[in-house]
């Protein structure tokens, strides 16, 4: 057989089977009208996304609470954890999403081709843990800043391990208080007091959060705690035949004891600083967006032009110099990663 014979029969196969994809949708869709129409659907209702295998979904009833798996309407776009829509219950158990409410943000990330996706939605605070040991290295803390105020959801700094510090408090003390200073909110824990993630809670109730931070800080241990019926947390996923393993990186929505929201997934604890530009990466450092704007030249890259406001405010130790080198190093890594 030629080579070329085997491409075309190939995507003859594609084509049919992409054919009798969207037939099937189109059907379920006719089939779903017909029972809307019939009435074999309940009222419409608020709920939301706690989790999602493709086009099926688990959703919660905003005033029951009940969970009902339910599929998604295909004239409606893919929807992800967290997403505020409208559905309708069907027979046993089940339900169809009709609509999707509008999202206040939503974190993305980028798929293996390196198309950003969004994995959740609708998210108060992302909480950036970081740990006495392995210590953030320099510009750790602004990279994940930046990547978070680029999202528009408030970011929180969670120092963890703190039963590590030494008494004196050391100069991670100081470095939090710079933040503080910022106007970031900031919570120390540890996992190894019987009290140690009291502040965590305060901050944690009535608000939807995510964790992110790098390996070893101990978002395991902290969402562990915070989630102490949750043992099948991320494993459940995968025992889903319908997906098998991918469905580990799928994100789900917890119910916190006192009230709240954790959404989580490896992917979301993976955040971090990917597809900024540098206009993203200077508006990212909130203390400098009241002199953006006000430099001489136009298109002033804040190096060492003349009348630049930046670097007249780091001058004037109204910015502080180590955010500035840290803006600096981040610019130049964007330049690196593009090349
Ligand atoms: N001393 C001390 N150790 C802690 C604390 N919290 C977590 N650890 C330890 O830190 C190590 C890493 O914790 P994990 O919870 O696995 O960290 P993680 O951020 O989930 O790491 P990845 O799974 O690699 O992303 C473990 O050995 C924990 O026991 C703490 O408050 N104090
Ligand atoms: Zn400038």
């Amino acid at each position: 057989m030629s080579k070329r014979k085997l491409s075309r029969q190939q995507r003859w196969r594609i084509e049919k089977i992409q054919a009798e994809r969207a037939e099937r949708a189109a059907r379920r869709d006719v089939h779903d009208q017909d029972k809307l129409d019939a009435g074999e659907y309940g009222p419409e209702r608020p709920g939301r996304v706690i989790a999602h295998f493709g086009r099926t979904l688990d959703v919660q009833d905003d005033t029951d609470h009940q969970v009902s798996r339910c599929h998604l309407r295909a004239n409606l776009d893919a929807l992800v954890t967290g997403d505020h829509v409208i559905w309708r219950a069907g027979g046993n158990g089940g339900g169809v999403v009709v609509a999707r409410g509008t999202r206040d943000n939503v974190l993305e990330r980028p798929d293996a081709r390196g198309q950003l996706k969004p994995v959740a939605a609708n998210i108060d605070q992302i909480l950036i843990v970081f740990a006495v040991e392995p210590s953030p290295y320099a510009n750790l803390i602004d990279r994940y800043l930046v990547a978070a105020e680029a999202t528009g959801i408030q970011p929180v700094l969670v120092l963890n391990k703190v039963d590590l510090l030494p008494a004196s408090g050391g100069e991670l003390r100081e470095l939090l208080g710079r933040y503080e200073a910022l106007g970031y909110p900031v919570v120390t824990t540890t996992t190894q007091h019987v009290d140690g993630l009291a502040p965590l809670h305060r901050q944690l109730t009535g608000r939807t959060s995510v964790f992110v931070g790098q390996s070893g800080v101990g978002k395991s241990s902290l969402i562990d705690r915070l989630l102490p019926d949750q043992v099948l947390r991320i494993g459940d996923l995968s025992a889903d035949s319908r997906k098998g393993t991918h469905t580990t990186t799928t994100a789900r929505l917890y119910p916190l004891p006192a009230g709240g929201e954790l959404i989580d997934s490896p992917g979301i604890r993976e955040f971090g600083l990917t597809h900024l530009d540098a206009q993203q990466v200077t508006e990212g450092f909130i203390e400098f967006r009241e002199y953006l704007g006000h430099c001489r030249f136009r298109d002033c890259r804040h190096r060492a032009e003349p009348g630049c406001a930046l670097l007249a405010a780091v001058e004037r130790g109204d910015i502080h110099p180590q955010r500035f080198a840290s803006y600096r190093r981040i610019l130049d890594s964007l330049d690196d990663e593009s090349r």
